[in-house]
């Protein structure tokens, strides 16, 4: 029996999260978890999975679920999110809250010694020089959740990392890959909130329409699997059922396939190493799909995956740089504060206005990530 920790419970990957352990309870048992603002959906979850300890985002959210609910320990804000991570019961700890609130959960968690299921990719772009150190020096393993680098991680398979040539990462290229840049001047929220292949939250969602999620990928893929940046590559294509590719230096390439749902590597993430069936799982029918399609990225169209390897190959305070920019951008672009390219335009605003710091502690990354917050703020006002 895994006892599992899990941050974001009311999300998209957190209720596919509880569905996976819905249909196996020999197998898990949720012990504590996390949400934010969604105190119906929270109430439902106590009620059917009645875990030990909650945390949710606000203090008065708290004090109304301490009173439905005495027997059960609840607690609230960024303390909550980390006593929910390092709760003495849980092994194993899936990350699924959006954003880089998600950072200090994960090193608690690691710290405590748990096992980390990380869907927060995040948590790695903003500060994957420490997340990656303390999880060496705890000898705690990060199985990835994203649905690319699962794929690599099951590719990979313990092979040396020595026989590795390339990774290749797959995008769908999200809501907006056939139009032009003219028609990107005037695209709804609406219309980029409605992905080809995949039903996620509406962050991820826009960052995909952006290809921003895919050089968030990129950086991820970089500290998650040591593999430098020359040697990460991003193809489209357009169906996502290849969802990621490892080339080795005998020219061989292994994929992972199958269809678009994210149970999959979630439950992979929970089983790993062994494997389960998954329930109402969709079998891959080839056949019917008929033809798979690969294209080149287009960055010219889609700057935000080059600004992510830019970031990326300079390294220290630059990806948390990006990755704060472009939280604040799509979060006033969903807000219908700015327009769809204004996202780009903020990114970049950010990271030409930032003073690169080399190898910034925990502390700097906090600071770098409120200043760039502010100065976005203060852009799109
Ligand atoms: N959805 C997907 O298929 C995939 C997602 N990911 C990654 O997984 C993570 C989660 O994505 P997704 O599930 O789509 O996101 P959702 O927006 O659906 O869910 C986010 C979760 O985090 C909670 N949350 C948001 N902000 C805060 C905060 N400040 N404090 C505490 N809790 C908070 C939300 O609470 P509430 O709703 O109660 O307010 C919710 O439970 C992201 O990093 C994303 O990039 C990666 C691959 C695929
Ligand atoms: C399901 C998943 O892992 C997402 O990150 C997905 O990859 C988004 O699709 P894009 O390939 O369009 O970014
Ligand atoms: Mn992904």
């Amino acid at each position: 029996m895994k006892l599992i920790g899990l941050l974001g419970a009311t999300g998209s990957i957190g209720t596919q999260t509880l569905d996976i352990i819905r249909n196996n309870p020999e197998y898990y048992k949720l012990v504590s978890m996390s949400s934010g603002r969604n105190i119906d959906l929270t109430r439902k979850i106590i009620t059917e999975f009645k875990p030990q300890f909650v945390s949710v985002q606000e203090k008065a959210h708290c004090e109304q679920l301490k009173s439905e609910f005495p027997h059960i320990t609840i607690s609230y804000g960024n303390d909550g999110l980390i006593d929910a991570a390092v709760h003495s019961k849980v092994d194993i700890v899936i990350n699924a809250v959006m954003g880089s609130v998600g950072l200090e959960p994960t090193l608690m968690a690691i710290e405590a010694g748990k096992t980390i299921g990380l869907a927060n990719k995040e948590t790695l772009v903003t500060a994957g020089h420490i997340v990656m150190d303390v999880a060496k020096q705890k000898q705690v393993p990060i199985i990835p959740v994203d649905s690319e680098h699962s794929a690599i991680f099951q590719c990979l398979n313990g092979e040396s990392k020595g026989n590795v040539s390339r990774l290749i990462l797959t995008a769908s290229g999200g809501s907006f890959r056939d139009l032009t840049r003219e028609e990107l001047r005037e695209v709804t929220v609406e219309q980029a909130l409605a992905h080809p292949n995949w039903s996620m939250g509406s962050k991820i969602t826009i960052d995909s329409a952006t290809m921003m999620n895919k050089g968030l990928e990129v950086i991820e893929a970089y500290w998650l699997f040591g593999i430098a940046y020359d040697q990460i590559d991003v193809i489209q294509h357009r169906e996502s059922i290849i969802h990621s590719m490892v080339e080795y230096h005998d020219s061989s390439v292994i994929a992972q396939l199958g269809s678009p749902d994210m149970r999959v590597p979630i439950q992979y993430a929970l089983s790993y190493p062994e494997r389960l069936p998954l329930q109402n799982g969709e079998s891959l029918d080839l056949v019917k799909i008929g033809k798979l399609h690969f294209e080149e990225m287009d960055t010219e169209r889609f700057p935000c995956l080059r600004f992510a390897y830019e970031a990326g190959k300079i390294g220290g305070s630059m990806p948390t740089v990006l990755n704060a920019a472009n939280e604040v951008a799509v979060n006033q672009f969903l807000n219908g504060k700015i327009s769809f390219l204004m996202i780009e335009t903020l990114i970049e605003k950010a990271l030409t206005h930032h003073q690169h710091i080399k190898n910034p502690d925990l502390l700097t990354i906090r600071e770098v990530d409120t200043e760039t917050r502010n100065y976005v703020h203060s852009l799109s006002l």
